[in-house]
């Protein structure tokens, strides 16, 4: 990473900090950000079709038309991030184009590159990228990510994979931290990932970028549950817009978020929510994996 590299890469990561805390909703119109904003959530992702959606309708996922884009901008005053296709470059270059304040580089849209990430040094707006383990986290930051959300399976409301996921990360680093220095080569070679990143990670015991929940949160107690095991934050979509009330299940998974250590208040926010979204098993035969089918 050159100088000039390493200062904007710091501005990005500072950016992404500001977000720590909070949940960040997914919503397909200016009405669905509304409501998002009026619940409290600290940033909203703009896609085409909530992640449930995508799971029913089949067919390839794409970045939002520009013209929802811009309507959801107006309509709120907080961070608007936008999903591109991972390795589509030029959707995310249109992103940058529309000023979007975070571009998620998403596995649930349709991915249009096999092999290769987005090179996100070569843009000035932060991204934010998925993983299941350490090591993909670590690929995808050392790729200019300013941010990390476990993967999770996004539509399911089945919060396992997020916990799969959380754990994976979160033993990883625990496991790094009782290691010799001389070990971290090695271990390095076996996460695939920059041995100076491996060992930022060691010396903090955490990721250098924040960390949010992603894919199947979809109660208050979901929620609080990945920020009890660590996580930075928490991302929901198909939870909230595929639930019986998503302005009161929006609202509940805010407090929940800020509370989570309180039961008491845990047990406010699950009070009277109306219907929850219908889950999926990832067990099931025909379950198609939207986290497996990117590295
Ligand atoms: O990738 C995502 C966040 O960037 C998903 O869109 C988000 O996690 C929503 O998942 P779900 O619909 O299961 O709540």
């Amino acid at each position: 990473m050159s100088e000039a590299q390493k200062g904007t890469f710091a501005v990005k990561v500072g950016l992404a900090q500001m977000l720590k805390g909070g949940v960040i909703m997914d919503v397909t119109t200016p009405e669905e950000a509304r409501i998002a904003e009026e619940a409290g959530a600290v940033a909203v992702m703009a896609l085409e079709r909530v992640p449930a959606d995508i799971r029913k309708e089949g067919g390839v996922a794409r970045m939002s038309d520009a013209e929802v884009i811009k309507a959801i901008k107006q309509a709120v005053t907080i961070p608007v991030m936008a999903k591109a296709r991972i390795g589509h470059f030029v959707e995310a270059q249109i992103l940058e184009a529309l000023e979007v304040d975070y571009i998620d580089e998403s596995e649930v849209l349709t991915p249009a590159d096999d092999e290769h990430h987005i090179n996100k040094h070569n843009f000035k707006v932060p991204f934010v990228c998925g993983c299941r383990d350490l090591g993909e986290a670590l690929r995808r930051i050392s790729e200019g990510a300013a941010m990390i959300r476990t993967k999770g399976e996004a539509g399911t409301g089945n919060v396992v994979e997020a916990v799969r996921h959380c754990r994976s990360v979160m033993g990883a680093i625990r496991k790094l931290q009782t290691m010799d220095d001389d070990e971290l080569y090695v271990y390095a070679k076996e996460l695939r990932a920059p041995i100076e990143l491996v060992r930022q990670t060691k010396h903090l015991g955490r990721l250098p970028v924040v960390n949010f929940a992603a894919g199947g949160v979809a109660t208050p107690a979901d929620a609080a549950l990945m920020m009890q095991m660590g996580m930075d934050g928490v991302f929901v979509g198909s939870g909230i817009f595929k639930a019986g009330d998503p302005a009161k299940r929006a609202k509940a998974i805010v407090q929940a978020v800020t509370h989570y250590n309180d039961a008491k208040v845990l047990a406010e926010m699950s009070t009277g929510l109306g219907p929850a979204m219908v889950g999926i098993d990832c067990r099931a035969s025909n379950f198609y994996s939207y986290a497996a089918r990117s590295e």
